[in-house]
């Protein structure tokens, strides 16, 4: 029986400041490579540059770094640029963008093979492989684990563990070295992906904006239309080369200052080095490591209900309705897959189901309870999801978290708080 492929997606992260020959060369390479396991079959690839907010020396706008990928994409029939990434209001995690992007992803195959949940909860079987999302990268990406205070342990332990990375060699780098050093690539080693370029090309983004800047041509290292848009804009100089010197990139920033999971989780107390590409040191990240989150999945039951009646009536439900909400019992099933969620409250009342992944904002539309249209955010705050939904209401939002078998849910709006307590069911 022939054996069904996974279908692969490949994703890019990284400045293209500008995108060159190279970067899309390691689309076809990688795409070969993961042919060629027997195991997949790759549907498509993804170019993401980087927001504004990363603060790299030289980094030109996104709007240009987008409209010069798209350019040189146009030769490509399966490799498109997304703007996502770029069009966050800061520099987003790259596991982040993953989420996002498998989320994305998976939705629109669920929607393809007609998945539903039945009146139980239960999910009906995927009628081929579900969709793997793979983070593409060259060697030198490897490296960069190891700085410390750029990554957190249990970001690159997400990326490699739970998404996989198919990684590009790039001049005379070792990436099976920097395999075989890490604890935590070794550890999950059959999802790393080591594809050898015979044709050895060392052309570097870096390179490409040096030869601009002396005048030099960059023909056959970039595609036409793409030199063409840079001399149209005056993008690469000696001022533009100029941008962000001196600057401490965005992720040594951010990083420093993410909330604490847990009081073993301190990782401002991580140095930040100098300079993200003087790769001098090669011990790994002193971050402890990471806790994982509580695990929501299972049926819950609702046990107690304190303030509904006033929280229904605060997001201006009638009275009846009101009346009828309260009596009722809810059952609420929950899929937690890492940082992606799927809450389904259930009860005769209505029916109300909630995917989201754990730091990206999304359009919520509150049907059936107030039909609003707002958007929301959910984040960790400790072992508590929380979320906060901005729109015509102020201080909305809510709180989830465990204790015991117990699922505890707050509900917040105005300045009415509502607790409901859920017992686990299985
Ligand atoms: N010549 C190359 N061989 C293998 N991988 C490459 C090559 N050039 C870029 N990459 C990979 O492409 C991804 C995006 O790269 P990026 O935009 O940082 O380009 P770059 O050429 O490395 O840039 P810069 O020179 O500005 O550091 C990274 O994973 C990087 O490792
Ligand atoms: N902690 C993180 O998620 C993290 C840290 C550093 C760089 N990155 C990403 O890696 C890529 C690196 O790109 P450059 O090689 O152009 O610097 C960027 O997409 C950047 O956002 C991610």
């Amino acid at each position: 029986m022939a054996i069904r492929r996974v279908p692969l997606v490949l994703l890019a992260c990284g400045s293209f400041n500008p995108i060159t020959n190279q970067h899309m060369r390691l689309f076809e390479l990688a795409r070969d490579h993961m042919h060629s396991t027997g195991q997949y079959q790759v549907v498509g690839g993804i170019v993401s540059p980087v927001s504004d907010g990363y603060g790299k020396q030289g980094l030109v706008l996104a709007k240009h770094r987008i409209a010069m990928a798209k350019l040189a994409l146009q030769s490509s029939n399966w490799v498109t640029v997304d703007e996502w990434e770029s069009q966050q209001p800061d520099w987003t995690e790259t596991v982040v963008t993953m989420r996002y992007h498998y989320g994305r992803i998976l939705k629109e195959f669920k929607q393809n093979n007609g998945t539903h949940y039945d009146s139980n909860g239960n999910i009906t079987p995927l009628s081929s492989p579900s969709p793997q999302l793979k983070l593409l990268c060259g060697a030198d990406f490897l490296d960069t684990f190891k700085i410390p205070g750029l990554w957190r342990d249990d970001h690159v332990e997400e990326l490699v563990g739970h998404f996989g990375l198919v990684c590009v060699s790039r001049g005379r780098l070792q990436p099976e070295r920097a395999v075989h050093e890490s604890d935590t690539l070794s550890s999950h080693r059959e999802n790393i992906f080591l594809v050898r370029e015979w044709v050895r090309n060392e052309t570097s983004a870096t390179e490409v904006r040096r030869a601009l800047r002396r005048g030099l041509s960059v023909k056959y290292l970039i595609p036409d239309s793409v030199i063409e848009y840079i001399h149209q804009h005056n993008l690469y100089t000696e001022d533009s080369e100029r941008r962000n010197e001196g600057a401490v990139l965005r992720p040594l920033i951010k990083q420093a200052h993410k909330p604490v999971k847990s009081l073993d989780d301190r990782v401002d107390t991580l140095p930040l080095p100098p300079s993200y590409h003087c790769l001098k040191s090669t011990h790994t990240s002193a971050s402890p490591a990471a806790i994982m989150p509580a695990d929501f999945s299972g049926k819950w039951i609702l046990e107690t209900s304190d303030k509904f009646e006033e929280y229904l009536k605060v997001l201006n439900i009638d009275f009846a309705t009101r009346k009828i909400a309260i009596s009722l019992s809810q059952t609420k099933v929950v899929t937690q897959d890492g940082e992606q969620f799927e809450f389904k409250t259930l009860s005769t009342f209505r029916n109300y189901e909630l995917a989201f992944t754990v730091g990206v904002e999304f359009d919520e539309y509150t049907k059936g309870l107030d039909n609003r249209n707002i958007k929301s955010l959910v984040t960790w705050e400790g072992d508590k999801l929380v979320c906060t939904q901005k729109g015509e209401k102020t201080n909305r939002g809510w709180k989830h978290w465990i204790e015991g078998d117990k699922l505890y849910l707050e509900l917040t709006c105005e300045d009415v708080v509502c607790l409901q307590v859920f017992k686990r069911k299985e």
